[in-house]
């Protein structure tokens, strides 16, 4: 198949950890390449966000990133990319007039609505990654998504071909929008075996019990709730990866941590290039991570195919991922999560069993070979589905 990937802020060539660049920018990059694997020809296409970057780059043999014209030549922050998002649309609509794909794949609100625009005789398959209506529950006030992104996105849903949730709880937040239950399918988000995995070389630990927490640098990701609750377990020490120099987000838990006198227990260490991410988390004792809300969590998954036991909350994708192989807590409650802590520190048998468990169903459902070839069969049926009437897909 010919397959175009859409997404309009998240590049799959940009570093990750940063505000806007997460698990978006790992999951086109993994998927496209995992795609090309199975013998598809895949385009992404993504803003042009530095005067550096050519009109296209060769990821890999069958993976082609196009750079997209549209606004600045700079970084921007997602939420103030509607403006530009006609030009960007135009670029579509030119490039699928000469060659059209046999599908498009639209990561995130603003390339569903450009696909559906600009796509002409082929089907659109959808991934919304983060929902508009979740992100404004938890965040209220503080969340800067444009006005109309809720309206759009329930518009999407509905006349997307078929809607990627990547979870169970997604589909419930995505029928109470309103999107018929039988075009959404779910497929989960998943992990590079080759690189996560048990066996491997390790990250220099701390001195005291190790826990990991890795991410975006955003308040959401509950990083305080674990500094809390470090104050009630003696001796660990914390390492927070992710962001950039110069975050609000990194200063704030630095803040916190002093206030708390963690100082000597609280190492943040910013962005961790990819390819030592596993490293690390196979130097840790446990991976802690507990969002207000999370689509899915790709970390959490990352750290089971290593074998580290997971303390994550009981939101979102963490439901179908954690559950029975790790440890769930709710949100925000550095008590619950200090007792969860003290108990896996305190006994390596459950830790080692809780490990292994979480690698046994990282190796069974998350490889990105699996999540491609159900990809791909959604694609194949809303092709099929454009020639012969589209009855259901089901989840
Ligand atoms: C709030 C929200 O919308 N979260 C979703 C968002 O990803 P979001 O970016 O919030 O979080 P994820 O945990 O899924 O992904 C983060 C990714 O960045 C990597 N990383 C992070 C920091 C760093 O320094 N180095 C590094 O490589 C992690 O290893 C991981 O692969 O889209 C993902 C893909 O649909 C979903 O799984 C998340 O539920
Ligand atoms: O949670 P949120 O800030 O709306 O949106 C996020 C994006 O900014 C980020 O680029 C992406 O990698 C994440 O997957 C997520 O979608």
């Amino acid at each position: 198949m010919k397959v175009d990937l859409i997404s309009e802020h998240a590049d799959p060539l940009a570093a990750v950890g940063g505000v806007d660049s997460g698990g978006q920018n790992v999951y086109v990059a993994a998927l496209a390449l995992a795609l090309a694997g199975r013998g598809h020809r895949v385009v992404v296409h993504t803003r042009r966000s530095s005067p550096s970057q050519p009109r296209s780059v060769r990821l890999a043999p069958g993976v082609v990133v196009q750079y997209v014209p549209a606004g600045p030549a700079a970084p921007l922050p997602k939420d103030e990319l509607p403006p530009y998002m006609p030009e960007f649309t135009d670029f579509l609509a030119e490039r699928w007039a000469i060659d059209p794909p046999d599908v498009a794949h639209a990561h995130f609100w603003m390339s569903g609505q450009a696909a559906l625009q600009a796509a002409d005789g082929f089907p659109v398959v959808q991934t919304f990654h983060a929902l508009g209506t979740v992100k404004r529950r938890w965040q209220g006030e503080a969340d800067t998504s444009p006005a109309h992104r809720i309206d759009t996105e329930r518009e999407i849903g509905k006349r997307a071909d078929a809607v990627l949730a990547t979870c169970g709880d997604e589909v419930g937040e995505l029928c109470a929008m309103g999107i018929p239950e039988q075009r959404i399918a779910v497929v989960p988000c998943g992990v590079d075996l080759e690189h996560f995995r048990p066996d491997g070389p390790k990250a220099p630990r701390t001195a005291g019990p190790m826990i990991l927490s890795i991410g975006r640098m955003v308040p959401r990701k509950g990083v305080d709730t674990v500094i809390a609750a470090l104050r009630q377990v003696p001796g660990a020490e914390l390492v927070i990866a992710g962001g950039g120099p110069g975050d609000e987000e990194a200063a704030r838990l630095r803040d916190l941590a002093a206030a708390y006198g963690l100082e000597e227990r609280v190492h943040v260490i910013g962005s961790v290039p990819r390819a030592h991410v596993p490293a690390l988390m196979r130097a840790a004792d446990v991976l802690v991570t507990v969002p207000w809300y999370e689509p899915f969590g790709m970390v959490t998954v990352e750290a089971m195919a290593c074998g580290v036991p997971v303390v994550a909350s009981a939101v979102g994708g963490h439901l179908d991922t954690v559950a029975g192989c790790g440890v769930l807590v709710p949100p925000r409650r550095p008590r619950a999560l200090a007792r969860a802590l003290l108990d896996l520190l305190g006994d390596e048998h459950e830790r080692a069993r809780v490990g292994a468990a979480g690698a046994r169903r990282a190796r069974e459902r998350y490889g990105w070979p699996r999540v491609a070839e159900r990809t791909e069969a959604v694609y194949a049926q809303v092709i099929g589905g454009r020639l012969c009437g589209l009855e259901a897909m089901g989840g």
